[in-house]
């Protein structure tokens, strides 16, 4: 029997989800997404031919409800869903992809027994290439489990850890992707002040990016190893190992993996916590998601 799969938020993770199930072979009838904004929906709908409605429509009949909503909107959609109530409600597997909010949060917001699984997951899920860490809830069974794994599975990498790790998992795997792209964005840019055109920069960032990437995955070398075989004695690597080190490059990874963990830590995005940049701190190079 198919498996109804409902992803409540259209937003950039959804999308993600949507498009990485679609491409691994689940069919559209199978999926239902549910999104408030109406020019959202329209996207969705039209990119994706699924149906886009609302919380309680899409979640009827749905085996799997993924959540992947602003943590502030997490309160009203489990009212919704819960009053939505029908006796499936308890057979259902809610699956957050919400940062920062605990199990509990769920657990309580939910019918009794209510069986909920946390994901952290990534955007490279788009094209099937995600790291998704899992926290299983007090009443999920083993099947329910490995059939959330299996889903998420098709769509990239799944890791099962405990929930006191998710934080650390968030500030690691879950935002990692915007720390590799704020490098390539970096490397572009000191390309074209070497005089490189930025069509020509970019060709070159992305494919340094993608072919290291695949060889850290695929060789079972460590990225010590792997940066030692690029760095010649007295070569054109140290040189730039030695400006990156000198200029607190691993120290400014450390502190940013930091202030991310600390955020998720605080249950979700809060735009003003003190000094982690969000739009109070007056910056404006740092993007709220
Ligand atoms: N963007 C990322 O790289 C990652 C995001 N996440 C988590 O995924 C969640 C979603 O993040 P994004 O996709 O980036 O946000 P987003 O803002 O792009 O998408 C959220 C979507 O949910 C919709 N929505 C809100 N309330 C709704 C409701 N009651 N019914 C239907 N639709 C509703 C919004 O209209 C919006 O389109 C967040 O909790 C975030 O922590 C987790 C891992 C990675
Ligand atoms: O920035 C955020 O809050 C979300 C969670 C992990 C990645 N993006």
């Amino acid at each position: 029997m198919s498996e109804r799969i409902a992803i409540v938020g259209g937003g950039k993770i959804g999308e993600a989800l949507l498009a990485g199930l679609i491409q691994s072979g689940k069919q559209t009838k199978d999926l239902v997404v549910a999104e408030k904004m109406p020019k959202r929906a329209k996207e969705i709908a039209d990119e994706y031919g699924v149906l886009v409605t609302d919380v309680t429509t899409a979640a009827e009949g749905a085996q799997y409800v993924f959540l992947a909503i602003k943590p502030d909107d997490v309160d009203s959609v489990l009212r919704e869903l819960s009053s939505a109530d029908d006796d499936a409600e308890s057979e259902r597997v809610t699956v957050s992809l919400v940062a920062g909010l605990p199990l509990s949060r769920y657990e309580n917001g939910l019918q009794a027994g209510s069986p909920v699984v946390r994901v952290m997951p990534n955007t490279p899920m788009l094209v099937n290439e995600a790291m998704s860490a899992v926290s299983v809830g007090r009443y999920v069974g083993d099947d329910q489990l490995a059939a959330v794994v299996r889903l998420l599975e098709t769509v990239g990498k799944v890791a099962v850890v405990p929930e006191k790790q998710m934080d650390a998992v968030t500030a690691v795997s879950g935002s990692g992707p915007a720390y590799v792209f704020l490098m390539a964005e970096a490397m572009i840019d000191a390309g074209v002040a070497l005089g490189l055109s930025r069509v020509q920069a970019s060709e070159l960032t992305v494919q340094t990016i993608r072919g290291a990437g695949l060889l850290l995955s695929e060789s079972g070398l460590s990225p010590v190893d792997l940066r030692a075989a690029v760095t010649s004695p007295g070569g054109t690597t140290a040189a730039a190992i030695r400006q990156f080190e000198a200029n607190g490059f691993r120290h400014g990874v450390y502190e940013a993996t930091r202030a991310c963990a600390a955020v998720s830590k605080k249950a979700g995005y809060r735009p003003d916590v003190e000094g982690l940049g969000g739009p109070s701190s007056g910056r404006t190079d740092v993007d709220a998601p």
